[in-house]
Order: structure tokens, then C-alpha cells, then sequence
């Protein structure tokens, strides 16, 4: 549906996106992620015909783009929400999702689909912001675009309000068998809404991948560190296993090289206190309580500190002596050793 060629966009001297590939199937929602301006809205941009390609090219269905074959953002099928929801705010919420329709059957069905019916002939500026976005995305949807771009739909919503409607957005465009590129700098709703999630540095993609390959197998280490808590520990590789001073875990298929550091994230620990034949191989550094969970820091012997999350119930002290371990059962990611 969407394919971008070696896709470049510059701002003057500065290269906002630099040469990315990127391809879309037919039903697919992919998120971008990365930090600020690593050129994840330049993307997106250019895709909605807001900013014209330095260089490569953007396929879009039939559509052919690039810096010289421009087509206007209303000729591009594809349906734009963003943060700041853009609605009409001399139009009632009916009128808004209807705009420019010629049948309204499509907006009364995704009015009556994303709860809006009470509030039908409720101007703008009276709905809450959670409202308002679904009046962004009925009216988008009500236009049957054949891609739908997202630019930080959620991100002047509260948590709460976050987690609900990330799913109720990734529903409808699963409903309607729209795809859709997402751009968020939101870990946590690009690793649950997208059925894959590239991940942006420097204007380049660095990995693009099913959300639990790029959580628990990133491609590099900055993909590692951007998506959770890491750290690395060294170890090496016997037959198909990683095997650390902490513990050994599977080796992932692709692991090449006899020394490696491993990927070790807070939940691939698990966390004893020391008693009996184990005395250990560190203390409680620190700890803060999550509700449901605990992380802790724990100072190992030899001068490292790891981050160990447990279940609320595990209690420990600061100073406590504990024995933290490898628990994880999947393959850990491997990188060659930083030195
Ligand atoms: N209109 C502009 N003129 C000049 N430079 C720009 C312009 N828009 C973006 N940039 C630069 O291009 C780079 C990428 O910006 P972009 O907005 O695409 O990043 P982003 O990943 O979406 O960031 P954020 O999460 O902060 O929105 C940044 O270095 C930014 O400063």
C-alpha cells in the first residue's frame, strides 16, 4: 500500500530523514518511534503530501512521488490525525465528521461506532479532549481514506484516557481494514497498537520489526536502551546458550561471536535473598515500589548495579544480600562486547 525508497527530506542543511525504506501491507499498522527529532513527523509529512521529497520516493497505491512528480495532499487517499485534533470549531461534531461527504451514512456510522451519538450536535469547544480526537478520527475514517496517518494522535491526552483510547483507535482501524503509519515518541503505545514498530535515530530506520522482536531482540544496542531498561552483561556463547556469571539463558539464531554482552532487562532477573549454600553475588542498592511491582537496584559484588523487577510482595531492605539471576527463559539479545 505505502513504499518508500530511499525517502530523504532535508531542511535546508539539516537531513531530517535519511534514504528510508519503509513498506506498509495492505491492513498493516506500523508505528515509528524515536526520540525528538530523530524525523519520525518529517516522515509522515512527506507521506501526506505537507512536504515535498528531497530525494527518493514515495509509493502510495497507484501514486508515483518524488521531488520532481509531486501529487497534492487531497489527490493521496490517506487521512490525517493529529495531536491537536484540527477540528472546525464553528461546525457541531456531526457536521465535522461529515464535512465535504456527499452521503453522510459513513460519518453516522462512525459517530454511532466511537460513542459520539449524545454528542451529536455538541460544538468543539464543549467536548473533552479524549471527544475531540474521536471526532478527529470518525471524520477521517468516515472518508474511507486507503491509508491513515497518524501524528501523535494521543499525546495531549492523560494517561488514563491514553491506554483506553489507543486501543479503541487501533480497533476501528482494524474494522474499517485501514493501514496506517503512527508516529508516537511513546514507548509503551508504539510496542501495543503496532502490528510492527520502526524504530528512528538520527533520520535513519534502525530496526523495523514485530513490537516483541525490536523489545526482545533489538537490533542495536540503542534500540535496546530506547525501548526499556538495559544492561548489558558480559558473557559467552556455548552451543546454543548465552552463559554470564548471573546465569545462562537461550542464545538467539543469529548469535555469532564466542565473547558477547548480553541484554539483561529488569524482568529477565529474578531476585532471592541469600541464604544457605548461595551467599549471594550482591545487595539491595535502592528499591522503589510500582504498585504492582518493585524495581530494584541491586550493587553486585564486582561493581555493577542491575535493575531487577520483582512482584510487590518480594519486600528487601536497602543493604539487604541477595542473589540475582538470570531467569529469563527466551533467547536474550547478544552484542559484541563494548571494549
Ligand atoms: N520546518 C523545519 N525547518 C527546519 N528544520 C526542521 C523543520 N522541521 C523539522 N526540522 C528538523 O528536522 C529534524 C527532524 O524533525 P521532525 O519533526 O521530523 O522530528 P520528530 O522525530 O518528529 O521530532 P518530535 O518528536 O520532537 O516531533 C529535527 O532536527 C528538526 O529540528
Amino acid at each position: 500500500m505505502l513504499e518508500t525508497r530511499r525517502l530523504t527530506v532535508r531542511y535546508g542543511r539539516t537531513t531530517a530523514v535519511d534514504a528510508l525504506d519503509l513498506a506498509l501491507a495492505d491492513d498493516e499498522i506500523v508505528t515509528l518511534v524515536g526520540p525528538t527529532g530523530c524525523g519520525k513527523t518529517s516522515v509522515l509529512r512527506a507521506v501526506a503530501g505537507l512536504l515535498p521529497p528531497s530525494d527518493g520516493e514515495i509509493r502510495l497505491g497507484a501514486l508515483h512521488i518524488d521531488a520532481r512528480h509531486d501529487v497534492p495532499p487531497e489527490k493521496r487517499g490517506v487521512g490525517l490525525v493529529f495531536q491537536d485534533f484540527a477540528l472546525f470549531p464553528h461546525l457541531s461534531v456531526a457536521d465535522n465528521v461529515a464535512f465535504r461527504l456527499r452521503d453522510r451514512r459513513p460519518a453516522e456510522h462512525w459517530i454511532e461506532r466511537l460513542g459520539l451519538a449524545a454528542h451529536r450536535q455538541a460544538m468543539p469547544d464543549t467536548l473533552s479532549g479524549g471527544q475531540k480526537q474521536r471526532v478527529a478520527l470518525a471524520r477521517a475514517l468516515a472518508h474511507a481514506p486507503a491509508l491513515m496517518l497518524l501524528d501523535e494522535p494521543l499525546a495531549s491526552l492523560d494517561a488514563a484516557l491514553k491506554a483506553e483510547l489507543r486501543w479503541e483507535i487501533r480497533d476501528a482501524l482494524k474494522a474499517a481494514g485501514i493501514p496506517a503509519l503512527w508516529v508516537t515518541h511513546d514507548q509503551t503505545e508504539a510496542l501495543s497498537v503496532g502490528d510492527r514498530m520502526g524504530v528512528m535515530h538520527a533520520g535513519r530506520l534502525e530496526q523495523i520489526a514485530t513490537p516483541d522482536v525490536c523489545f526482545r531482540l533489538p537490533a542495536t544496542r540503542f534500540v535496546a536502551r530506547f525501548l526499556g531498561d538495559a544492561a548489558f552483561v558480559p558473557g559467552r556463547l556455548e552451543a546454543d546458550r548465552l552463559v554470564t556469571a548471573i546465569g545462562h539463558a537461550p542464545a538467539p539464531r543469529d548469535c555469532a561471536g564466542e565473547r558477547v554482552d548480553v541484554l539483561v532487562r529488569p524482568d529477565d532477573l529474578s531476585l532471592q535473598p541469600a541464604a544457605g549454600g548461595d551467599g549471594g553475588n550482591g545487595h539491595v542498592a535502592w528499591a522503589r515500589y510500582e504498585g504492582e511491582t518493585r524495581l530494584y537496584g541491586i550493587g553486585l559484588d564486582h561493581g555493577d548495579t542491575l535493575r531487577v523487577r520483582t512482584n510487590h510482595e518480594h519486600d528487601y531492605a536497602r543493604g539487604t544480600r541477595v542473589a540475582a539471576r538470570i531467569c529469563a527463559e527466551h533467547p536474550l539479545a547478544a552484542f559484541p562486547p563494548a571494549d
